[in-house]
């Protein structure tokens, strides 16, 4: 990926497994950030392909547009939270889920009919925002507005919010940015149970006892190259990797 004469992210190659967590770790500036947004639609790569294997289908995820990406299953979170404050924490689940049961509903005109399937499809809606408050231990502030909740919590409910897209694949951006210990043991649980539930995850997290506590792969990028790509306990012992975060240490 360039900006202009800058090359943010140069011959990256790696794979995200079926089912496994993948970190993508990197001193500031490395390019991680810009990997997400090319992997998620936000930036067209300049040079390169990028596919998800999903459901016996290769879809080359380069040339589509954010929304069909997210169609074909890839989810995001962000740095900023990106929630709608004044919405419940529930809305903001079914928001979330608009998309399918327009589909489910003939976009609309059936519910307009009466057609038996909109109340079907809006329970399975509801039922799938439950079910993810309740995996976020936030079914009791259900009713309660976003913007009212605790830090943590809205850290939470953005990750439910993308799992209730049923994603093949999701992208975490510093997930635990901001989270108190307790809330970042809790958060590392989640990801696992994520995980364990067939969802491929993709992250970027600086919080190291994250990445080494529950990483498959680690991915290592530095001044936008991949200098590394292995197991946690690998990549802990990696020279270049050592000396990548030493020499951020030194400019800091
Ligand atoms: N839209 C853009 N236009 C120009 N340059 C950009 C753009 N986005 C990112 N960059 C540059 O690309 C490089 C990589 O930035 P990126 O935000 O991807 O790094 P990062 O690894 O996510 O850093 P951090 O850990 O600080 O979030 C930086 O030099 C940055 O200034």
């Amino acid at each position: 990926m360039r900006f202009g004469g800058l090359t943010a992210v140069n011959a990256v190659s790696f794979a995200a497994e079926r089912g496994a967590i993948t970190a993508i770790i990197g001193p500031n500036g490395a390019g991680k950030t810009t990997l997400f947004n090319c992997i998620t639609g936000f930036y067209r790569p300049s040079e390169g392909a990028i596919t998800l294997h999903h459901e016996g289908r290769d879809t080359a995820l380069h040339r589509l547009a954010g929304h069909k990406i997210a169609r074909a299953g890839v989810a995001r979170t962000f740095q900023n939270i990106r929630l709608f404050q004044g919405m419940t924490a529930l809305e903001n689940l079914l928001v979330a889920q608009h998309n399918r049961l327009m589909a489910a509903t003939g976009f609309g005109i059936g519910a307009v009919l009466g057609l038996s399937r909109y109340p079907a499809a809006e329970r399975d809606a509801i039922d799938r925002a439950r079910h993810w408050l309740e995996m976020t231990a936030l079914l009791d502030r259900a009713d309660d507005p976003a913007g009212s909740l605790p830090y943590g919590a809205q850290r939470r409910l953005e990750i439910a919010r993308a799992m209730c897209t049923e994603p093949a694949l999701l992208c975490l951006d510093e997930p635990a940015a901001g989270l108190n210990p307790r809330e970042s043991e809790a958060l590392s649980a989640l990801l696992r149970s994520i995980r364990d539930g067939g969802c491929s995850l993709l992250l970027i997290e600086h919080d190291m006892s994250v990445v080494m506590g529950i990483s498959d792969r680690i991915v290592v990028l530095d001044h936008g190259a991949k200098i590394a790509d292995a197991a946690p306990a690998v990549i802990r012992a990696d020279a270049r990797v050592i000396a990548a975060y030493l020499g951020e240490g030194d400019e800091e």
